[in-house]
């Protein structure tokens, strides 16, 4: 008997993969996102090993800068693939991760396919949320899709602006270094901080400070509000009972109501990601597997960042459990699997 094909389980037919299998696995109908939502649709991009790592180093590398700007220049943090989609053949940016195998010499073509799917998010995001820890261990992070038929159908075909608002969550902006960061410094991104009340005033002081007449961004004020672009917005929530961090709800509701945001993809780590789900605020997982186990720890002995993190985070029992229904599944190579889920909740 011939074994059963469920219609969602396929395979890319290229590392590059083609527009019309970006868009029938990770389309967004925005028809099945009710008007009434009082927050954003939302879903969380990841790509982990085997074992749930999400990256090889815990620490952020802030300290190198030099180091990475250096390498930047040189070229190093540029990966240039066969199979190429830009409009002068190439892939720029802070591109396919170890996390997806990028070295591994039969997996490290395929791992375009990860970093093409990350770029897909792009397109139907309103806004991308990142972390404080997201800015320091990556300071190139943007999430502008690089490839040029993605950009064209983000403009021409869903008619959005051509950047996502990029939104950092974080409790200590404070500490940015908001000379060298490259979103702070970008003319095509309007950046949103959401941070608490006790940050927010110096992280604003911080950032004023590290304006210099080369400074392409400003902050944000009401009277920039029309051409956001190259703007830097601070913004302090209230904070959730009994903690010190922003109310995550009240959050996602403000970018619903004054940002307008519909659509927003989580590009931060797996506390983020989590805390969310033990808000009921994430509509969907997209989980690209990689076929590698790196262990718990990092060379310096640290503990590595992991899918949904878990100190501190809920616990539940069988009858509550988060329950994740498969929406499609994606293979290419012999190493990558591409996983979306929708999110059913029950506490
Ligand atoms: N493989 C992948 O797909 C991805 C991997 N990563 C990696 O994951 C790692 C980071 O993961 P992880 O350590 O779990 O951290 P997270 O990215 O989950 O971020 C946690 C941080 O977010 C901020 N934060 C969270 N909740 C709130 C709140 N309610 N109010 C205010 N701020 C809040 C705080 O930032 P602060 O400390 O600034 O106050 C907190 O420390 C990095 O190494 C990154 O490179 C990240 C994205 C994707
Ligand atoms: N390639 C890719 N796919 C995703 O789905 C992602 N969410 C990300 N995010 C980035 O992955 C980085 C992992 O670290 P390494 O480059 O492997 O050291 C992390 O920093 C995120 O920015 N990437």
């Amino acid at each position: 008997m011939a074994a059963r094909v469920r219609p969602f389980l396929r395979e890319f037919t290229a590392a590059n993969v083609p527009m019309e299998e970006v868009i029938e696995f990770y389309g967004i109908d925005t028809a099945v996102i009710p008007v009434s939502m009082q927050r954003p649709y939302t879903w969380s991009n990841t790509v982990a090993t085997i074992d749930g790592f999400m990256n090889f180093d815990s620490t952020p590398r802030v300290a190198d800068w030099d180091k990475a700007l250096k390498s930047r220049s040189n070229g190093e943090n540029v990966i240039n693939h066969k199979s190429k989609s830009t409009k002068d053949g190439s892939v720029h940016g802070s591109v396919e991760s170890d996390v997806a195998l990028k070295r591994h010499p039969q997996a490290g073509p395929f791992s375009l396919a990860d970093y093409r799917l990350l770029n897909a998010g792009w397109i139907y995001a309103d806004a991308v949320l990142s972390s404080g820890p997201c800015l320091r261990v990556d300071p190139f992070l943007r999430h502008v899709p690089v490839f040029e038929d993605m950009l064209s159908y983000r403009k021409n075909v869903l008619g959005k602006s051509s950047n996502p608002i990029h939104i950092v969550l974080t409790s200590s902006a404070t500490s940015f270094d908001y000379t060298n960061q490259t979103m702070f410094n970008a003319a095509d991104l309007h950046v949103v901080v959401i941070t608490t009340p006790a940050d927010c005033d110096s992280a604003k002081e911080a950032f004023i400070l590290s304006r210099n007449t080369k400074s392409v961004s400003k902050l944000w004020s009401d009277e920039t509000h029309a051409k956001a672009q190259g703007t830097v917005r601070f913004v302090a929530l209230p904070l959730a009972k009994a903690a010190i961090t922003v109310d995550l709800t009240v959050a996602m509701h403000w970018l619903r109501t004054e940002l307008d945001v519909h659509c927003l993809e989580i590009d931060a780590g797996g506390s983020v990601v989590r805390r969310m789900i033990d808000f009921k605020l994430l509509d969907e997982v997209r989980l690209t597997q990689t076929g590698q186990l790196i262990g718990s720890h990092d060379e310096t002995g640290s503990v590595r960042p992991s899918l949904f993190g878990s100190q501190g985070m809920d616990s539940y029992d069988s009858d509550h459990s988060v329950i994740f229904r498969t929406l499609g599944i994606r293979a290419i190579g012999d190493h990558h699997l591409f996983l979306r889920y929708a999110l059913d909740y029950r506490h």
